[in-house]
């Protein structure tokens, strides 16, 4: 079963001017002054944004408070549940968001708290699928307070915004300057996965998965295996949908080392083609079907797996979109 299209399936697009009603902060579920709070790494993207952002949050009425070390985001962000936050910014890349979820996921405060994300990172993926593409842009999303309850990635419990991608562009995603991966986002790791294509063996893999019309089994040698919320690997570079309680799971067949690579891109950027398969599923399990346990990067954080359970937490998390969102849904 392929997924059918951009469009929002179970998602209504609606005008941007009309007010989604019981959803607006300052009238009703956040209160018309809520406790705002800005979990800023300093370090992401080209690290110069750091005063600009501290201007902005003023302005804006948000306290930093800034992160010393990477995981530190986790913590902010629970400690910003316990004192009450009900605004909550992500200011880095698509892993400082990541690990602001996985924050509130700890401290059980996804129903109290809404995120919004203010994109300083390098390729901030995340951001651009919620319609935020500046951090000016991010700080008027919080303003405007247009909030959608996306859906949330789990693998093993562990939260992902956007994605969960094994095979070759989780371990070459290691190699990828950042650079490159600002302007093509994760088609660098496919890009810099030239160079590591020789000595990838191929994901040796058994992929369960869960559909509303039943199961399918995969086995075999993948080049990888590409999991996205809101991010779509297939069809398009445009976002997927992040409401339809799904998410759309790509396996792309290892083929010959010497082709692999440029396949691969050609598929991961244009269309399927018989060795990618493309479904829309509910839950994935995913064993290693060999000794070696498999690399996953979750919204580019790397986890090791022998075998994990994937699944979806559907409008489990309260977001700030921008303007343009419900045209890109
Ligand atoms: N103060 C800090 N010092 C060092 N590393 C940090 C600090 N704060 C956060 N980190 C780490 O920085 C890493 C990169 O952050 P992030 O993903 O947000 O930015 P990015 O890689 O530039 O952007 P993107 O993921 O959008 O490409 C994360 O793994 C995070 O753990």
């Amino acid at each position: 079963m392929t997924r059918s299209s951009g469009g929002a399936s179970g998602a209504t697009a609606r005008p941007t001017d009309e007010p989604l009603e019981g959803d607006r902060i300052g009238e009703t579920e956040i209160g018309a002054n809520p406790e705002r709070r800005l979990v800023l790494n300093p370090t992401s993207g080209d690290g110069d944004h750091v005063e600009r952002v501290r201007r902005l949050a003023a302005e804006y009425g948000f306290p930093v408070v800034e992160t010393e070390r990477a995981g530190h985001a986790t913590e902010l962000a629970e400690a910003a549940a316990a004192d009450g936050v009900d605004l909550l910014a992500a200011c880095g890349g698509d892993g400082t968001v990541n690990e602001v979820v996985r924050g509130l996921v700890a401290a059980d405060a996804l129903e109290d708290v809404t995120l919004c994300v203010i994109p300083t990172g390098t390729a901030n993926i995340y951001a651009s699928g919620l319609g935020i593409d500046s951090v000016r842009d991010g700080f008027d999303a919080a303003r405007r307070g247009d909030v959608r309850r996306l859906d949330l990635g789990t693998a093993d419990g562990e939260p992902f915004v956007m994605s969960a991608i094994a095979g070759l562009p989780a371990a070459a995603s290691v190699a990828a300057s950042g650079g490159l991966k600002s302007r093509l986002g994760e088609l660098a790791f496919a890009v810099e996965g030239i160079r590591t294509v020789r000595e990838f063996d191929g994901l040796q893999a058994s992929v369960a998965v869960r559909t509303d019309d039943g199961a399918y089994v995969w086995r075999g040698e993948a080049l990888c295996l590409l999991i996205g919320n809101l991010r779509r690997f297939v069809g398009g570079n445009e976002p997927a949908n992040a409401e339809d309680g799904r998410l759309e799971v790509t396996i792309v067949d290892r083929v010959s080392p010497t082709d692999a690579i440029a396949g691969a891109i050609e598929r991961l950027v244009r269309r399927e083609s018989s060795r990618v398969a493309t479904i829309e599923a509910t839950a994935v399990e995913v064993v290693a079907l060999d000794d070696v346990p498999i690399e996953f990067s979750l919204d580019g954080e790397p986890q090791t797996h022998d075998a994990v359970e994937i699944g979806v937490r559907p409008g489990a998390l309260r977001v700030c979109v921008g303007a343009d969102y419900a045209d890109r849904a």
